[in-house]
């Protein structure tokens, strides 16, 4: 399990792609054995989590993080798709299942900085997530206290979709953004959503640090030459 001193972020590759698996697109009913078999390809886990308001999908719960956690040396991403209401009790849920990083979203306003001020008691990494609606500049308050900056590049909380054409150019705003903030630690800047062949060049290019990647990885054809791929990128 990675140290709670968040050295594993700054540890994370520099130079190339961060590969970030999304568990939603794992065999969910073998589980163990998918994630046991993408494994040495792994650099972070994405836990997606839903409530069906705040995002249209219904997705895992603290019980699958600590399932996970048992099984699993990488760390843990959870991305928290849900209502302001249940922000703070949720963090303390997932924080106390294992995970290693915990993004709420930008939009999550009337929460975010008592979300931010529990995962440092925590001592767990901190992020945020902006959706691809919302105007980048919403992050600048936050930048200087987060650990990973994730960008959605399709609407909210639903698979397989195309990307935003409006995605490579927010990354770019998001750098710029992070290299502003003048903040000592690393701040790591992700692209989720509408990871595909053809836009994982393009994402990287833009800026992306790590892609969170679905189908892509848990459907290659061969997830050897896929992730040899990307990691030459
Ligand atoms: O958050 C998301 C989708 O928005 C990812 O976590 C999914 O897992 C991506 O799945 P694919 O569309 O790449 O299959």
């Amino acid at each position: 399990m990675p140290d709670r001193n968040k050295n594993w972020i700054a540890n994370l590759p520099k130079d190339r792609l961060i590969a970030e698996f999304s568990v939603w697109s794992a065999d969910l009913v073998r589980l163990a054995d998918d994630l046991a078999r993408v494994d040495p390809y792994v650099d972070v886990l994405h836990i997606d989590v839903a409530d069906g308001h705040f995002a249209p999908a219904m997705l895992f719960f603290p019980d699958l993080v600590a399932g996970v956690r048992k099984i699993s040396t990488r760390p843990i991403h959870v991305h928290l798709m849900i209502d302001d209401s249940i922000v703070l009790s949720q963090i303390e849920q997932f924080a106390d299942a294992g995970s290693d990083l915990i993004s709420l979203h930008v939009e999550n306003e009337s929460v975010a900085d008592a979300a931010l001020a529990l995962l440092e008691t925590r001592n767990i990494a901190a992020g945020m997530v902006l959706r691809v609606e919302t105007p980048v500049e919403a992050i600048r308050k936050y930048a200087p206290r987060l650990d990973f900056i994730t960008l959605l590049g399709t609407a909210i909380g639903v698979k397989g979709q195309g990307l935003s054409d409006k995605a490579c150019d927010r990354l770019g705003e998001a750098r710029r953004i992070i290299a502003d903030c003048g903040a000592a630690h690393r701040i790591v800047l992700a692209a989720d959503g509408g990871i595909r062949e053809h836009t994982v060049p393009l994402l990287r290019q833009g800026g992306a640090e790590t892609v969170v990647l679905g189908s892509l990885a848990f459907n290659a054809p061969s997830l050897e030459e896929r992730m040899a791929w990307l990691k030459a990128l």
